[in-house]
């Protein structure tokens, strides 16, 4: 089932001393539950603008966007706001947890919006939650005695304790090392299918664009299937981020269950 779509989908903005800039042009994109969807671009392609059309952070200039089956267009703020604490989770390249609280507290925070749930049970849903990201131990660590790795497990695990339908990663290992990157990647793919939720993930990094179902690739604010044997001339997910001339295919992703496994042992 669908859970949003975009139909002739762009973004113009008004600047102050130059004509307005279109930064995202005619983006037709439907997301279904479960989905695996990668998207790469080169900087300043127009990923983050898509990432915030479709994480209902800001609205398109052009073009109808529906969250299951409703037109955004017609959605308030503060229904917009509801619908993606609820049903919207997102993992960032900086991780963006809250200093100073520990990893539970972290976790509870997107809880706080569901007012009639007690703090036992919030508390409750974020325990087991950080112990399916494997720390179970680590509840009340601080983020900063935390290594990158873990920070980011944290961050997953509190995209996913409301059960969100839509996954939106953003560069989600671009911090981290090759092999963590890859756990992280394995285990966030594992626990989105367990809740059925769709996952996007934005990647500079082509091993983890290819472990996505279908390839984007932005170019100049245009969104276009990439497919995964590159034609004449073409682009594959491997050498769509890589200047031209400079291709250098990245070996796979580890995406043995071992590697999720080792995190939860
Ligand atoms: N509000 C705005 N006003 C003016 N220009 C903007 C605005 N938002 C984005 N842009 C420009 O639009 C282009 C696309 O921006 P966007 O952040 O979506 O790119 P990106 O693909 O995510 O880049 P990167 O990979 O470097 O993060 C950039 O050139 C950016 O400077």
């Amino acid at each position: 089932m669908s859970i949003i779509s975009l139909e002739g989908v762009g973004r113009t903005v008004e600047r102050p001393d130059a004509p307005p800039l279109t930064i995202l042009s005619s983006v037709d994109l439907e997301i279904a539950d479960g989905d695996r969807v990668s998207v790469v671009g080169r900087s300043g392609s127009g990923k983050s603008t898509l990432l915030n059309l479709l994480g209902l952070l800001d609205r398109p200039t052009q073009g109808t966007i529906r969250f299951d089956g409703a037109e955004v267009r017609r959605l308030s703020d503060a229904r917009l706001a509801r619908l993606r604490g609820a049903s919207i989770g997102f993992v960032f390249q900086q991780f963006n947890l809250l200093p100073g609280r520990t990893a539970i507290e972290n976790v509870m925070t997107p809880l706080l919006y569901d007012r009639g749930t007690a703090f036992w049970r919030r508390e409750r849903l974020a325990t087991e939650m950080l112990g399916r990201v494997g720390l179970g131990e680590r509840i009340t660590s601080m983020p900063d005695r935390m290594s990158g790795g873990e920070q980011q497990r944290v961050a997953i695990a509190r995209a996913l304790v409301r059960r969100p339908r839509l996954i939106l990663a953003d560069e989600p290992t671009g911090a981290l090392d090759l092999e963590t990157g890859g756990t992280v990647m394995a285990l966030m793919e594992e626990v989105a299918r367990e809740t059925g939720a769709a996952l996007v993930t934005i990647t500079h990094d082509p091993a983890i664009a290819r472990r996505a179902v279908r390839h984007l690739r932005l170019d100049a604010g245009v969104i276009s299937p990439l497919d995964d044997e590159p034609g004449p001339g073409g682009t594959s997910p491997a050498d769509a981020t890589a200047p031209i001339g400079a291709v250098e295919r990245a070996p796979l992703a580890r995406v043995a269950a071992t590697e999720t496994d080792e995190v939860l042992a």
